[in-house]
């Protein structure tokens, strides 16, 4: 353990590793002190995705268990991890929630709704999961099953909607049950910066049957001229052109979607106009929303890490992010534990309309900066945690060019903070919590596609250590679970009992 030292941990978002090439905006961008902080012997590549973080073998990393992980000091099963095997181990067939809900449908003739992401990104969700919940809709002979699908083209490529829609109806066809009622971009139905003009148009499809009418539910892909993320809330229509499956009174609704923070703001948008009406809502995974929202699975814990470790130690602790990641480096930092700890502070840098992020690759990454500056010259706070969005959040808009703008931006950004921390006797832990930059360009079938989406690439993790601090060189192989226990090592402070990860300096 160095000695103890007060420092900044900067988690730079979708900040992932690859080889120079075409599709790595990182390597393209010209960001001089990123790439003396990554050529020096004190940075390492460290695992964040897969079973490193938690996560399904060879799944891309995200930022929920990124952040939960980077916390914890140790490896989370993820809610992917929990509902595939609650699926594949065939529970979920006698669960009771499920088995009472789906009962009460068959009785009183009411329709199951699935609304959910439909791709295989599993980030948000896995589309394969509604081959089960189809079956099991058969087994209790469930009167009908009404499918609202959202379209992603944010975790897969542009372009995929149609095939994921295809694989929704084949398993529906194998079921024997199943219509795709509504078609959905996930720029509506997955907000998450409150506007609620978005996540209404989607309820309106869904609960109403109120929208864009299709015959086809592929028809509703040549509704957006800027991505299938944003595909305008679409109803399919019967042979009398009536919508075929708006909600009903007495009906069941199941949310699809494994993680919550996007999906939740529809979850509760819906809940409060139609659970009045003795409609039964139901979610696959927990959720965070206001309503409470019976979960089919549950999480598992993630506390005991640094923020408990800080808190026990009386370390105060400075929390900085813009709104998109704001939650990661407090709620999912401190592993998922909403109630603020006496020592710490939270600052939410807002940005009043999220702009197209291709126009502002520089989004407000000024004002992180400045937050995280007068943190750092302040001296009862040992510990600044800050996140800078800039190349996930870009990177998302699949723009190579606009990426490239975004790691130019968040380099300027770091050399400041490594100026005050060197000013302030900090040192300075870099990591990525997923990969995203890296990777602009996918390729299947021979067509090469631009790619917005996460990766399961390793990520830096570099330490400028503070003046005269003497500190170890990483030894072996890293992943996120040892960036806690290098804090608070760094802090002058043992790693807490859960956490499995190692101190790397
Ligand atoms: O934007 C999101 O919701 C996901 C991608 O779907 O990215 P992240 O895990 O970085 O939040
Ligand atoms: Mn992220
Ligand atoms: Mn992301």
């Amino acid at each position: 353990m160095s000695a103890a030292r007060p420092g900044i941990l900067l988690v730079l978002d979708g900040w992932g590793h690859a080889e120079p090439g075409e599709a790595n905006a990182l390597t393209a961008a010209d960001t001089p002190c990123l790439d003396r902080l990554l050529g020096t012997p004190l940075a390492v590549l460290a695992e964040a995705s897969g079973t490193a973080v938690g996560l399904l073998p060879g799944t891309v990393g995200n930022s929920e268990i990124g952040h939960i992980v980077i916390g914890a000091g140790r490896p989370v099963p993820y809610d992917s991890v929990l509902v595939e095997e609650r699926i594949s181990s065939g529970a979920l067939r006698s669960d009771e929630t499920l088995s009472a809900a789906l009962t009460g449908a068959a009785r009183t003739g009411g329709s199951l709704h699935l609304i959910g992401l439909s791709s295989d990104g599993m980030i948000h969700a896995n589309v394969h999961h509604l081959r089960e919940l189809l079956h099991i809709a058969a087994l209790f002979a469930v009167p009908e099953v009404r499918i609202h699908a959202i379209t992603d083209g944010r975790d897969v490529a542009d372009g995929t909607a149609a095939t994921y829609l295809e694989t929704v109806e084949g398993y529906a066809a194998e079921a024997g049950i199943g219509t795709i009622a509504t078609v959905t971009g996930r720029g509506y139905a997955l907000d998450k910066s409150g506007d609620l003009s978005l996540t209404e148009r989607a309820a309106r499809a869904i609960a109403d049957g109120a929208g864009h009418l299709i015959g086809e539910p592929k028809d509703a892909l040549a509704t957006t001229g800027r991505g299938e993320e944003w595909v305008e809330p679409s109803v399919v229509t019967g042979g009398d052109g009536a919508p075929v499956g708006p909600v009903r009174d007495g009906d069941v609704v199941l949310f699809t979607n494994f993680r919550s923070d996007r999906i939740q703001q529809l979850a509760d948008h819906l809940h409060r106009e139609l659970a009045a009406r003795g409609v039964t809502f139901l979610s696959l995974a927990q959720y965070d929303t206001a309503a409470a929202i019976p979960a089919l699975v549950h999480r598992a814990d993630a506390g005991g890490g640094l923020a408990a470790r800080l808190a026990e130690m009386g370390l105060r602790s400075v929390r900085i992010a813009e709104a998109e990641k704001f939650e990661h480096v407090t709620y999912y930092l401190n592993g998922r534990e909403a109630a603020v700890a006496p020592v710490e502070e939270h600052i939410r840098i807002s940005d009043a309309t999220p702009p197209d992020y291709r126009a502002r690759p520089e989004m407000s990454i000024g004002q992180v900066t400045e937050a995280v500056t007068s943190a750092a010259r302040r001296d009862d706070v040992p510990l600044v945690v800050a996140n800078l969005a800039n190349i996930d959040v870009v990177g998302h808009t699949g723009d190579h060019a606009a990426t490239v703008r975004a790691a130019e931006h968040t380099d300027r950004a770091v050399e400041a903070l490594c100026r005050v921390a060197s000013e302030t006797g900090r040192w300075v832990l870099l990591v990525g919590d997923h990969g995203n930059a890296e990777k602009m360009l996918t390729e299947s079938g021979g067509v090469r596609r631009p790619y917005g989406g996460h990766t399961t690439n390793p990520v830096p993790a570099v330490l400028v250590p503070a003046e005269g601090q003497r500190v170890g060189r990483p030894q072996g192989a890293a992943t996120l679970a040892d960036i806690a226990p290098s804090v608070l090592s760094l802090l002058g402070v043992g790693p807490a009992p859960a956490m499995t990860g190692r101190a790397l300096w």
